[in-house]
């Protein structure tokens, strides 16, 4: 096995009504740098990755060797170092980046013959729904749904916007964030919401950021329930929308929250948030449009 670097993005799933379902890849990174090694040796070169040395423990490998052993293959031991720029447990997917770099990193090592397809269903399958995997995998922003076992999705044109996520020091595990949304939904409320993400995502399409914005702030799936886990969650959008953003929301489960705001007024809006919001990371990202890319080259 020669050396090779899996790098994989960020990304932020729901865009307000598109729960479960709409995702933008980001350009924050983890990178894992594999070459061979006769025993697993691993080292975190980013302080927020939880310390675990122990290859037998560690959620990334533990992927890859689950994958390899789907496969019938025997994933061999690595010097693994892990770089990681997108912070855990935020609501920037963060387990959707882990699953499929673990993913990646059993395809290379073993030679196994996945398609794009098979690692998107095999990453689903792991991580419970498709937006954070979807665009995570292919880069971009991916709608995707899974229905009777089968995922069906597709990659729309990037909306044209500046993109300003806000991070706050406190983590909130998805899992935790899920509790609190209802188990069922009233017909009237079901259809709204759903209608909400049709005009979404048509506004997008059409290129209307203003009913875009407006659209991703009704969300009635999840924002209103989890409202109140998100620090700062009135204040960030308001301050946002006088700033001239078009919509602000939850990223993912949070309780990272997200911007969509006019090209070029993005570090105007950043600069202004973080004057404000002190304890939080207020960072102008980029769209990734590439996904999960394994290269033999060393290129961060
Ligand atoms: N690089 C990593 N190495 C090891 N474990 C990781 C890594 N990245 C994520 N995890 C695991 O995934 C958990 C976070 O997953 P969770 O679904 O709660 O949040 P998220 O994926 O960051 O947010 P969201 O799904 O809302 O976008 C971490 O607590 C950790 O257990
Ligand atoms: N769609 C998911 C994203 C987090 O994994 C949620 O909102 O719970």
């Amino acid at each position: 096995m020669k050396p090779f670097r899996v790098r994989v993005p960020a990304s932020s799933a729901n865009i307000g009504p598109g729960f479960d379902s709409m995702g933008l890849a980001l350009n924050l990174y983890l990178t894992l740098d594999i070459s061979p090694s006769d025993k697993w040796e691993i080292v975190q070169h980013s302080p927020h990755l939880p310390i675990l040395t122990n290859a037998e423990d560690h959620f990334i490998v533990q992927i890859a060797h689950d994958v390899a052993a789907r496969w019938h293959a025997e994933l061999p031991a690595c010097k693994m170092a892990v770089y990681s720029d997108i912070p855990l447990a935020r609501g920037l997917g963060s387990s959707a980046s882990a699953i499929v770099a673990g993913i990646e990193l059993a395809v290379k090592a073993c030679h196994l013959p996945l398609t794009p397809e098979e690692k998107l269903e095999l990453a689903t399958e792991i991580e419970g729904h498709p937006d954070n995997i979807a665009p995570t995998l292919m880069g971009g922003f991916v709608i995707s749904t899974v229905t009777a076992g089968e995922i069906d999705w597709i990659q729309l044109p990037v909306p044209e916007v500046d993109v300003i996520v806000y991070i706050p020091e406190e983590d909130l595990t998805t899992e935790s964030a899920r509790q609190v949304l209802p188990e069922t939904y009233k017909r009237e409320d079901a259809a709204t919401a759903s209608a909400l993400s049709n005009v979404l995502i048509a506004a997008l399409a059409s290129d209307d950021l203003e009913l875009a914005g407006k659209m991703m702030e009704r969300d009635m799936f999840h924002e209103p329930y989890r409202a109140k886990l998100i620090s700062g969650y009135e204040d960030i959008k308001r301050e946002a929308k006088e700033a001239g953003a078009y919509g602000t929301v939850i990223s993912g489960s949070g309780p990272t929250m997200i911007s969509f705001a006019p090209k070029g007024k993005g570090q105007t809006i950043a600069d202004r948030l973080s004057n404000l919001m002190t304890d939080h990371n207020v960072a102008l990202l980029e769209i990734d449009y590439g996904g999960a890319v394994t290269t033999s080259e060393r290129l961060r």
